[in-house]
């Protein structure tokens, strides 16, 4: 069966923005007409009944189909939550069944991942292990704007070049109206020293504003060549819409 694109978004550390960013590109890649999916691979810091990151992009986007594999309580890394909770570790073999099944369905399937690239989603399993196992299209990576971005900038997408994977876009995850000298200086940096453009720039304050504004907005949060060369010229035939 044809399926459609994958695209991973991990980013620099946790809390950088990655949920925000990917609730945006899911409803900037709807107004273009392709059908988004999100899979969220391990969630924690939440409870079985708690709101997780599928809950927040629904939140900001509207009805969006998800799947997530697996939760655990402890607002740590999958492995070590995992550990502590007595539940069984992730299983890559679930996850890719579960991006396969959503990507069969949807024009754009995106998979965030548990803080930075290399936190365990499981004892032997990264974020690397799991693009490369469904062979993603694409990795956004998920930067913050200030001071300490460039090295943690360059860390990351070396991290994703040296397994093989093609880091498609930067995105910085929240703008400030007022950016300091180092956020002005990193606009270009960034792109220049990882050799990835910044394709993406998310506004602070993105995350609270009200669904129909948000989706509204998203579209120009973002390079529109981007936006069609990654997400909507690859629009397979035959994915059902
Ligand atoms: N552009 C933004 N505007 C407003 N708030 C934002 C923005 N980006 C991120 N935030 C806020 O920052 C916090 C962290 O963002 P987010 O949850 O997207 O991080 P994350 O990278 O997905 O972290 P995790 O590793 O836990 O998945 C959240 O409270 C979110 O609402
Ligand atoms: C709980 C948190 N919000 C994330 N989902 C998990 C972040 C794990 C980060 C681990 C680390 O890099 O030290
Ligand atoms: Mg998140």
């Amino acid at each position: 069966m044809t399926r459609g694109i994958v695209h991973a978004v991990t980013g620099t550390s946790t809390d950088v923005g990655k949920t925000v960013v990917t609730a945006a590109i899911t409803a900037a890649v709807g107004t273009i007409g392709a059908s988004v999916a999100v899979c969220k691979p391990v969630q924690t810091g939440v409870s079985e009944d708690q709101p997780g990151d599928l809950a927040d992009i629904r939140r900001l986007v509207g009805p969006v189909v998800g799947a997530e594999c697996a939760r655990y309580p402890d607002p740590l890394a999958p492995e070590t939550a995992a550990r502590r909770s007595g539940m069984p570790p992730v299983l890559l073999s679930d996850i890719i069944d579960a991006v396969g099944e959503l990507a069969a369905r949807h024009d754009v399937t995106l998979v965030e991942g548990a803080g930075g690239v290399l936190v365990r989603l499981a004892p032997d399993l990264t974020l690397l292990d799991v693009s490369s196992a469904v062979a993603a299209d694409g990795i956004v990576v998920v930067v913050p704007a200030g001071l300490g971005t460039l090295n943690h900038a360059e860390l990351t997408v070396g991290a994703l070049r040296a397994h093989g994977l093609r880091p498609s876009g930067l995105v910085i995850g929240s703008w400030p109206q007022e950016p300091d000298l180092a956020m002005t200086c990193n606009r270009t940096d960034l792109s220049r020293l990882t050799g990835v453009p910044v394709v993406g720039v998310i506004p602070t304050g993105a995350g609270s504003l009200a669904p129909d504004d948000f989706r509204r907005r998203a579209g120009s949060w973002f390079d529109p060549h981007w936006l069609t060369t990654e997400f909507a010229v690859h629009r397979r035939e035959g994915v059902p819409q």
